[in-house]
């Protein structure tokens, strides 16, 4: 019997019940290029290796911004602060491209990704490798330029919900 007719061990709705405890930084993901501009929400997002700065982005291949990322080879990581749910949960659905982008203000980084004004951070990056797991591509990016935002309180999705992180020296 090959492998792919195995059985998994653990059932999907389990895995994710067990996932919804871990508690993770929100992001938009944004790209802009030749494919066009386009950004969603991802809270599978960490750090790889600081030398050279890498993180890794998950992005499920049927997303309809799949296309975009993955010609653009480029992308901003824009982690949210506290005040940005509705901002999330716009670029987190079925909603037109258009209407996410035009919900906040954006700069252009060196790439040419959105930087979202108000971000904790904002990591400009180039896609450097790509690897298929199941429904997901890991993307691997290589930081080349940052924003980072001293003033705002952070944002987690812990239990299916947001919980603002407070910081005791922003305002
Ligand atoms: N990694 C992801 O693709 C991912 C992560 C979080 C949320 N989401 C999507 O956001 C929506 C709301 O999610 P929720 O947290 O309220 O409830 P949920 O039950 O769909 O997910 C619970 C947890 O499982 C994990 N997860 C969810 N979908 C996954 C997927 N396709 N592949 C790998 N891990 C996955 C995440 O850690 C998530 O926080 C859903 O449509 C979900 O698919 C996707
Ligand atoms: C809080 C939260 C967190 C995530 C998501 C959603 C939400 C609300 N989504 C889903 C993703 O944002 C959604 O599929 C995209 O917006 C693409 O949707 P369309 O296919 O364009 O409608 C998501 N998708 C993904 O591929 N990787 C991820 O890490 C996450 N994380």
């Amino acid at each position: 019997m090959s492998l792919d007719t195995l059985t998994p061990a653990v059932e999907k709705t389990e895995f994710r019940n067990a996932m919804s405890r871990l508690g993770a930084a929100v992001n938009i993901i944004t790209t802009e290029g030749p494919a066009g501009r386009a950004g969603f929400t991802a809270s599978a997002v960490c750090s790889v290796t600081d030398s050279p700065p890498t993180l890794l982005v998950c992005l499920n291949r049927s997303a309809s911004v799949y296309p975009v990322f993955r010609e653009n080879m480029q992308l901003c990581v824009n982690t949210l602060a506290a005040g940005h749910e509705t901002l999330s949960n716009l670029f987190g659905g079925k909603t037109p491209m258009a209407d996410r982008f035009i919900a906040a203000e954006w700069s252009t980084a060196v790439t040419g990704s959105p930087v979202l004004s108000g971000a904790v951070a904002s990591f400009d990056c180039r896609i450097t490798q790509i690897v298929s797991v199941g429904t997901h591509d890991t993307l691997f990016c290589e930081v080349v330029g940052l924003v980072r935002n001293d003033d705002t309180h952070g944002l987690a999705w812990f239990d299916r919900g947001y919980h603002p992180l407070l910081r005791q020296d922003a305002c």
